[in-house]
């Protein structure tokens, strides 16, 4: 089914909003690419599906879920598995990142700075190292990608929130301590398909 007007949502960060617009982008599809702040969230808040962002519209239908709208443009762009297994796989090592994802933003939005702080430094000795070991052993066996040995719509999903992560776990040497993890990133980020939008694309620390 071929769309007459498609945009993508999100604040001006790559975070949980990246991988939305690469898929979009690796796909060829013409997207108005529609960043907000924080200023002008409070206006569209009400008009998405669950007062959150990212948003994908589609000839007038919003759909909202990172994930979904990952996973969905995945099929689209033949990004999926092969198999029923092959996106067994994918779901489960994207929701694995996922899991490294919830940990640590469960610290960078916990308010209270004190038991921030206090977890934070729990979670970089007891959670953090366990699970980023997994994943980069993960990534080895599968040839740089987070699954089923090919490049997926996974792929996009971590390469978009790497540098998000990166910033909440507090990790600045994160390229080299776990080094399959940033192959995945290049991988995705050097597809000649993204140039354009790569060039175009505002500048984002996250
Ligand atoms: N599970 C949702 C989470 C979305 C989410 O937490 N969005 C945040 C930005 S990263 C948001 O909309 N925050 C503003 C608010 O909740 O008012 C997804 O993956 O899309």
């Amino acid at each position: 089914m071929s769309w007459n007007k498609v945009s993508f949502t999100y604040f001006n960060v790559k975070a949980l909003g990246e991988s939305g617009r690469l898929l979009l982008a690796y796909g060829g599809q013409e997207f108005e690419d529609k960043r907000f702040t924080s200023e002008t969230w409070p206006e569209i808040k009400p008009t998405t599906p669950f007062g959150q962002a990212p948003v994908l519209e589609i000839d007038g239908k919003k759909y909202a879920q990172s994930l979904a709208i990952a996973r969905y443009l995945g099929r689209k762009y033949g990004l999926a598995g092969a198999t029923p297994e092959e996106d067994l796989e994918i779901d489960m090592y994207n929701d694995f990142v996922n899991d490294i994802r919830a940990k640590a933003a469960s610290v960078q939005y916990e308010s209270d700075e004190v038991l921030k702080e206090k977890k934070h430094e729990d979670f970089s000795k007891n959670v953090y190292p366990a699970m980023l070991s997994k994943l980069n052993e993960i990534v080895g066996q599968n040839n740089g990608h987070i699954a089923v040995g090919k490049l997926t719509w996974a792929d996009f999903v971590f390469a978009g929130m790497y540098d998000y992560l990166k910033m909440m776990l507090r990790i600045p040497d994160l390229d080299t301590k776990y080094p399959n993890l940033k192959k995945v990133v290049d991988n995705v980020y050097s597809l000649p398909q993204l140039k354009a939008y790569l060039a175009a694309a505002p500048k984002c620390d996250f």
